[in-house]
């Protein structure tokens, strides 16, 4: 709840990656690495000690699911194995609040770099209409999920620990709009979607091989997860 030591965090890292999901990529610092449709992926060469974190930032639009469903898909540990495939173990230790689960992510090894975990909390809200960052959205939800500690998951060496910021901003649109009192099909429904993430690999890992997997791994993510969501909400009453 508001009183839980982690939530002034929670809530500044929250309110930053809105804002800073809501920068346009301009051409200058983002390098265009991916385009598929409406789907384009950007990063920034960056490395730390050495080490690749390439922060990324996709942005996406989608016809037949709100911003609530695409979201709440995204933050729900119930489904996550429908659609993340690099993970082997999801585990969620603590229930900050009823909008922020802490979670434990054994992902998958990438040859020849030893396996990664996660550690983070993930915070889902909505923008309220009043707040400028909505402008002129119908709704507009957030996911962000940033590394964090926990007693019963001390980095115990056995794997190496990712630090990892991201943030999925989601808006829905009404395209085009309908009169009063009518109703929304989901063809109407014009969902933009922006994906930022900075993931330090926590330990050495070879540029080469993370700068391919990432080239590879995140098109697919973001694809085939809001082709799941719109799969999924297809015959669902509509959940804004
Ligand atoms: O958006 S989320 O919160 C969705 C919940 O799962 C998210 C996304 C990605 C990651 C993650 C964690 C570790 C790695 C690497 C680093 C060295 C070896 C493993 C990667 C790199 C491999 C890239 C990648 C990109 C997209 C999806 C999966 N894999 C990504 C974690 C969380």
């Amino acid at each position: 709840a508001m009183t839980h030591p982690l939530w002034p965090e929670i809530d500044r890292v929250t309110r930053e990656q809105l804002s800073y999901a809501q920068q346009d990529v301009d051409g200058g610092i983002w390098q265009l690495f991916a385009e598929e449709g409406e789907m384009k992926m950007y990063r920034r060469e960056l490395e730390e000690d050495g080490l690749v974190v390439d922060p990324l930032k996709a942005v996406h639009q989608i016809r037949g699911a709100s911003a609530h469903e695409m979201a709440h898909h995204f933050w729900s540990p119930d489904v996550r194995f429908e659609w993340e495939t690099t993970l082997e173990q999801v585990t969620v230790l603590d229930r900050i609040s009823e909008d922020t689960l802490l979670f434990l992510q054994l992902h998958k090894r990438v040859w020849p770099t030893a396996q990664r975990d996660a550690l983070f909390w993930s915070h889902i809200r909505e923008i309220p209409k009043s707040d400028p960052a909505n402008c002129d959205a119908h709704d507009t939800w957030i996911v962000c999920n940033k590394s964090s500690e926990h007693p019963d998951a001390p980095n115990d060496g056995k794997c190496v620990r990712v630090d990892l910021t991201i943030c999925f901003v989601c808006q829905t649109f009404i395209d085009p709009p309908v009169a009063e009192g009518e109703s929304v099909s989901r063809d109407n429904l014009l969902t933009k979607i922006t994906y930022c993430s900075v993931v330090n690999p926590g330990g050495w890992a070879p540029a080469s091989v993370l700068r391919t997997v990432y080239k590879r791994e995140y098109p697919k993510f973001l694809k085939r997860f809001t082709q799941y969501v719109i799969d999924k909400t297809a015959d669902q009453p509509i959940a804004f």
